[in-house]
């Protein structure tokens, strides 16, 4: 997969150098380029903002350097636009559609993704109805508040993400047992010693009796879900 970045704070994606997604862009799995807007600029401040039109308060992000940095982006991507289904554009927005463990998964099989970070009160639309004349564009959110800026959203889609592209986490198989996977909330873990501080293992767990502790986990899956999360069971 190929991950393009788009942000006026490029060193904020260092991190992904380290960790899974560092191994995954070691092994070529994951390809990365980041882009800083203010390079698409053509004035001495490298200005990337300016006043609403309509007034109201904050900036909003001029169209232009977006335009001429996504041209450059879109550009290089070599698909076959009657093979492929071409990149897709993601802009983080409180405005946009929730992003899910469904989303991620669906995303995880897309093959060029481009992330758009937003910054100030926005970025002019005429960009989301620019970019999609030649891509397909998606406004994601990442929950009920408000953030800066883009950057910690995108981060937190490319982890979820890139953790589902084969080969990025080593043992696939820890994907399946985790909290909104199978559309419930995940089992309580234990880890030795069998009793710390009073507090003991519930004991299903060390039977070695396989069937009872998947059911055992069900439960608990089912009555947590119930507790915390009732809207996870709603038809
Ligand atoms: N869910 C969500 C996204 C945001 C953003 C703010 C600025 C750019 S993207 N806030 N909340």
């Amino acid at each position: 997969m190929r991950i393009d970045i788009v942000t006026i704070f490029p060193e904020f994606f260092d991190v992904l150098d380290i960790s899974l997604l560092g191994k995954a862009r070691q092994a070529g799995i994951i390809d990365l380029g980041v882009h800083n807007l203010r390079d698409a600029t053509t004035d001495r401040h490298r200005t990337v903002d300016d006043t609403p039109y309509g007034g109201g308060a904050g900036m909003v992000m001029k169209p232009e350097p977006w335009g001429k940095t996504l041209d450059g982006i879109l550009s290089a991507d070599g698909s076959d636009a009657d093979h492929e289904k071409g990149p897709l554009v993601i802009f983080p927005s409180p405005a946009g559609e929730v992003f899910t463990q469904s989303m991620a998964r669906e995303l995880s099989t897309e093959e060029h993704l481009v992330f758009g970070c937003g910054r100030y009160e926005g970025i002019d639309q005429r960009v989301f109805d620019d970019t999609a004349t030649r891509a397909r564009v998606r406004l994601v959110s990442l929950g009920d508040y408000v953030l800066n800026g883009g950057e910690v959203a995108v981060m937190a889609m490319i982890e979820a993400i890139g953790r589902l592209i084969p080969g990025v986490v080593g043992n696939p198989h820890s994907l399946v047992e985790e909290s909104h996977e199978d559309g419930l909330l995940e089992a309580p873990s234990y880890t030795k010693p069998a009793s710390w501080r009073g507090l003991d293992v519930p004991p299903v767990l060390l039977s070695g009796n396989h069937a009872a502790i998947a059911a055992w986990r069900r439960e608990q899956q089912l009555e947590r879900t119930r507790r915390v999360r009732p809207d996870l069971l709603q038809p």
